[in-house]
């Protein structure tokens, strides 16, 4: 059904460039494609006028994303603001609870958990890996002043789940602030259906 399992192979990572190689699927996503996502949906709309950006691109490694395999990827989040809000990911949840990591190769960032009533947050630096337990939502966002790259590496039946996050948000967000930048809460909390949503996903067996 799903093919072939893939060889073994080296890949080159370079942390300078966010480059794979070799590379499977390239991806990238612009601030029009953030839409909804962030706070200042005026100061989105204003960019997104202005040239709408890439904000991040993915770069995968030639493993597809099926049961067994253990895909990876690059993903360099450029510099910038919407507003107040760091350039950041779309964000999901894995339909199947699996865990993912993430490994800093440049820049600083932050690392955003949320398991629909509780929030955790991590920086990501060179050198620095964040681990994401099965059930938590998660999305980066860069919170430096050049490009911030990290590579993730996760279960290929893991999935991706964009509309629980899209819906739902991730109990906080990242802002700029007098120190840098600070993780701010959110006010009121997500509605019961996304609790259970999560509830579900983090039982074990
Ligand atoms: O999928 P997003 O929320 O847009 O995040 C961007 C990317 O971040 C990491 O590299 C994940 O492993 C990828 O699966 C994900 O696509
Ligand atoms: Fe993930």
């Amino acid at each position: 059904m799903s093919g072939d399992l893939v060889r073994p192979f080296a890949a080159g990572i370079d942390g300078a460039s966010g480059g794979v190689d070799p590379a499977g699927v390239v991806s990238e996503r612009r601030l029009s494609d953030l839409r909804g996502l962030f706070r200042d949906a005026a100061a989105l709309e204003r960019a997104v006028g202005e040239g709408d950006e890439v904000v991040y691109r993915v770069v995968a490694a030639p493993v597809p994303e099926v049961e067994g395999e253990v895909p990876f990827s690059v993903t360099t989040i450029e510099a910038g603001r919407v507003g107040d809000e760091f350039y950041m990911t779309r964000g999901h949840a894995h339909p199947e609870p699996q865990g993912e990591v993430y490994f800093g190769l440049s820049g600083r960032g932050v690392l955003l958990m949320y398991d629909g009533e509780e929030v955790r947050w991590v920086e990501i630096r060179p050198g620095v890996a964040g681990y994401i337990p099965p059930g938590w939502a998660h999305r980066t966002a860069n919170v430096g002043g050049e490009p911030f790259r990290f590579l993730a590496v996760y279960p290929g039946s893991a999935g991706h789940d964009y509309a629980i996050v899209a819906e739902g948000g991730m109990g906080a967000r990242v802002v700029r602030s007098a120190a840098g930048y600070e993780v701010v809460e959110e006010p009121g909390g997500a509605g019961p259906a996304v609790r259970e949503y999560y509830r579900r996903r983090k039982k074990r067996g």
